[in-house]
C-alpha cells in the first residue's frame, strides 16, 4: 500500500474543472484546494453543482476537463494500487446515511472492512464496535437495524461506516439536514472532535449556517460555475457577490452569527 499521508501536498485539489451534462455547463474553470486538517464548508445555491463537485472530487464523476489531484498526484496518473490506497483514505457520508437496510449497524460498518482488508471476522466486529463508540452511539446500537434508529442515530451510524478504514479525508453531504437544532449542534461537535482525534480533513456540503459558524475553518462558495472564494467566514461574508450578500445578510445568518457571539461570551464567563 502507498502511504500518501506522508506527503506535504494538499490532500485534495481540483484544477480547471469543466463539468457538463449535454450542453449544460455546471462547472467551468473551477479551482479548489483543501489544506490538511481543516474543515471546509461548501455552500452555493440549489442546483449550483455542489453534489456534482463532491462526486468529481471523490472520483465518482469524471470531469469533462481539468484534473483532480490527491496529495499532489493527478488522479489519471495513479496506478491501480495507488488508486486503491487513495480510496481507503477517503470516507464519505451521503445524505440519509445510505445504510443497507437488511444489515445491522455493526454489519454496515463491517462492509468496507470486508471489502478492503483481510481482517478476521472477530477483529472486524471489534473495530466496528469501536466506531460505534467513537460516534457516540450506545453499544447496543451495533445490533440494531437502520429502521430501528432515529434520524440522528442513522447519521452517526453512517458516519461510523465512513470512518471504518480510518480515512484522512472525510466528505459529508449535508450532514445536519433533517436534524433538529440540538441534534445538529451535537453532530457538529462530534465532527469537530473526530477531526481533532483522527487528524481529518473534512469537506462538508451544507446549507446549515450554524455549522458554518460553529465548526468550519473556511467556507467555499460555488457560484457562477466556479469556487468564487474559499476563505475564512469573515472574508467570505464581505465578498461582493449578490448571492453571497443575500445568503449571509439574511435573518437566518444574523441569528446564527449572534448565537456564535453568545456562545463565545458564555465560554469566557
Ligand atoms: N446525472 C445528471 N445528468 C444531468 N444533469 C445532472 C446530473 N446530475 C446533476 N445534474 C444537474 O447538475 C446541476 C447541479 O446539481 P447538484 O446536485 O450538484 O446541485 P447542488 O448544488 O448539490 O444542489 P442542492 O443544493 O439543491 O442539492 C443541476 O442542475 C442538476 O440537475
Amino acid at each position: 500500500m502507498v502511504d500518501f499521508t506522508k506527503s506535504d501536498e494538499p490532500p485534495i485539489e481540483a484544477r480547471g474543472i469543466l463539468t457538463q451534462f449535454g450542453t449544460k455547463v455546471i462547472h467551468e474553470n473551477l479551482d479548489f484546494r483543501m489544506n490538511r486538517r481543516e474543515i471546509v464548508g461548501l455552500v452555493g445555491g440549489s442546483g449550483a453543482g455542489k453534489s456534482v463537485l463532491m462526486n468529481t472530487l471523490l472520483g465518482l464523476k469524471e470531469p469533462e476537463g481539468g484534473s483532480v489531484r490527491y496529495f499532489g498526484k493527478q488522479r489519471d496518473a495513479l496506478s491501480v494500487s495507488e488508486r486503491k490506497s487513495i480510496n481507503n483514505e477517503i470516507g464519505v457520508l451521503f445524505q440519509g446515511g445510505a445504510l443497507f437496510s437488511s444489515m445491522t449497524v455493526r454489519q454496515n460498518i463491517m462492509v468496507p472492512l470486508r471489502e478492503h482488508t483481510d481482517m478476521s471476522e472477530a477483529l472486524m466486529q471489534e473495530l466496528a464496535d469501536m466506531k460505534v463508540h467513537m460516534v457516540g452511539l450506545p453499544p447496543e446500537a451495533a445490533t440494531l437495524y437502520p429502521s430501528d434508529l432515529s434520524g440522528g442515530m442513522k447519521k452517526r451510524a453512517g458516519l461510523a461506516r465512513s470512518l471504518a478504514l480510518d480515512p484522512t479525508l472525510l466528505f459529508l453531504d449535508e450532514p445536519t439536514a433533517g436534524l433538529d437544532p440540538i441534534g445538529a449542534h451535537a453532530f457538529d461537535q462530534l465532527i469537530l472532535g473526530l477531526k481533532d482525534a483522527m487528524n481529518l480533513t473534512v469537506l462538508m456540503v451544507t446549507h446549515d449556517l450554524d455549522s458554518l459558524y460553529a465548526i468550519c475553518d473556511r467556507v467555499a462558495v460555488l457560484v457562477d460555475k466556479r469556487i468564487a472564494i474559499a476563505d475564512k467566514l469573515e472574508a467570505v461574508q464581505n465578498y461582493d457577490h449578490p448571492w453571497v450578500k443575500e445568503y449571509f445578510g439574511g435573518p437566518r445568518s444574523r441569528a446564527a452569527m449572534s448565537a456564535r457571539v453568545n456562545s463565545k461570551q458564555d465560554k469566557k464567563t
